[in-house]
């Protein structure tokens, strides 16, 4: 890929996971013009889905399963050399970087400051950026960081009660899914065809999984805290675990265990003995699967309790995130915990998968919401494009 044309309009978004990439390309008008998934990386299952097509390849890293992207994109119509920019998920921004910015190597480098608070993403957005400025050096790109949303909680909400020397080093509470909630306060108006509730609980259900109380469109108080393991049970990670009860793991296991028990085989995966995916569960009738289930709607409803004291109150829920938005005994497990706040589920909505799920009778109104984290960046991309 040499020099970029002056012509070229379209945004790549790459949102890199921990073990997956998605991407998608946006034209000017923000219109998706193919999006897909290269998932699996690093282990025998890795493949690459794009639009409607799916090819199992081998990709042992996530420098490799971009290349594969981009090898991809002429199949679709779309010639790689074309792009006006390159929009990248970052999980964590730490306390520096709070708005979406131009990837200099200033920024880079303070990108990379951040990886030991989010050990299982931040590496690879590190490397879909060095491997796009490898292949297309004059390439504009941008970062968006899961962190933002969150720069508006009260140092109340994201200080731990640990010394303040500590503080400093940056041991607090960021929160992150900051992408998502952007976009579903964007997007709730447009579905509901009404203002932003007042005190909004959006309930992001996916692999990584947390809550955020949402007042006034901003972000009050969130379950994620220092790094995105804390709050929810999470398809491999534990959610909330007593500071004491890690340590005792370390002291058992070692500092590198411990982090591969608490990230990768804790959670839903932990929980039932080998299931981390939500409809492999739904699908299993053994005990430990129906047991991760209800611990992660347990849990759901416990952290969803603190934050509407957060809120002092309850206006709306939205769901959003694979799980938030498909599974659909999920949401009716945990409205039903919800019914002591005057949140009233309408069965046949829930089951049609219509965005409106309240019924009539509902004091709390019930939506949910289409994740769209690469329109987002993509959004954002282009705002910072037309900043001189
Ligand atoms: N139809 C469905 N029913 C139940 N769960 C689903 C469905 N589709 C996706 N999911 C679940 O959504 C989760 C993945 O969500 P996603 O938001 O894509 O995660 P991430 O972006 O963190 O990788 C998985 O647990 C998956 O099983
Ligand atoms: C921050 C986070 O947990 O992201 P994901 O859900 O994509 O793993
Ligand atoms: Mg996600």
């Amino acid at each position: 890929m040499s020099s970029r044309r002056t012509s070229a309009t379209d945004i790549l978004v790459l949102n890199a996971g921990s073990s997956s990439i998605k991407f998608a390309v946006f034209d000017a008008q923000l219109t998706e013009r193919v999006a897909g998934l290269a998932e699996g990386i690093g282990t025998p299952q890795s493949r690459l889905r794009i639009a409607d097509a799916r090819c199992d390849t081998q990709f042992p890293t996530h420098a490799e399963a971009l290349a594969a992207i981009l090898a991809a994109l002429p199949d679709h119509g779309l010639d790689p050399t074309q792009l006006a920019a390159v929009g990248h998920r970052v999980v964590h921004g730490g306390r520096k970087l709070t708005k979406p910015l131009r990837i200099t190597a200033e920024i880079r480098g303070e990108i990379a400051d951040c990886t030991p608070l989010a050990p299982l993403h931040n590496p690879h957005s590190l490397a879909a950026i060095d491997t796009m400025a490898a292949t297309a050096p004059d390439l504009p790109q941008f970062a968006s960081f899961d962190t933002s949303f969150h720069a508006t909680n009260p140092e109340v909400a994201t200080r731990y009660a640990i010394p303040r020397v500590e503080e400093t080093k940056g041991i607090r509470r960021y929160g992150f899914h900051g992408l998502s909630y952007a976009s579903l306060v964007r997007r709730l108006p447009e579905i509901s065809g009404a203002a932003l509730p007042s005190r909004l609980l959006a309930f992001h259900l996916g692999n990584g999984a947390s809550l955020c109380a949402i007042r006034n469109g901003q972000s009050v108080a969130t379950t994620m805290g220092y790094s995105p393991l804390d709050g929810l049970t999470m398809g491999t990670r534990s959610g909330g675990i007593d500071a004491n009860a890690v340590l005792r793991l370390v002291e058992d296991n070692g500092l590198e265990r411990t982090k591969a028990i608490l990230n990768n085989e804790s959670g839903l995966l932990g929980l039932s003995g080998g299931k981390s995916d939500m409809r492999n569960l739904m699908l299993d009738p053994s005990a430990d699967s129906a047991f991760a289930i209800e611990h992660f709607c347990y849990w759901s409803l416990r952290h969803a309790g603190s934050l509407i004291a957060a809120m002092e109150g309850l206006d709306a829920i939205a769901f959003t995130g694979g799980i938030g938005e498909n599974a659909v005994g999920v949401r009716a497990r945990i409205l039903r915990g919800l019914e002591w706040i005057g949140a009233r589920m309408d069965v046949d909505a829930n089951h049609a998968r219509k965005p409106r799920l309240h019924a009539g009778s509902s004091k709390v109104a019930i939506w949910v919401v289409e994740a769209e984290e690469e329109r987002q960046i993509a959004m954002d991309a282009q705002t910072l494009m037309g900043t001189p």
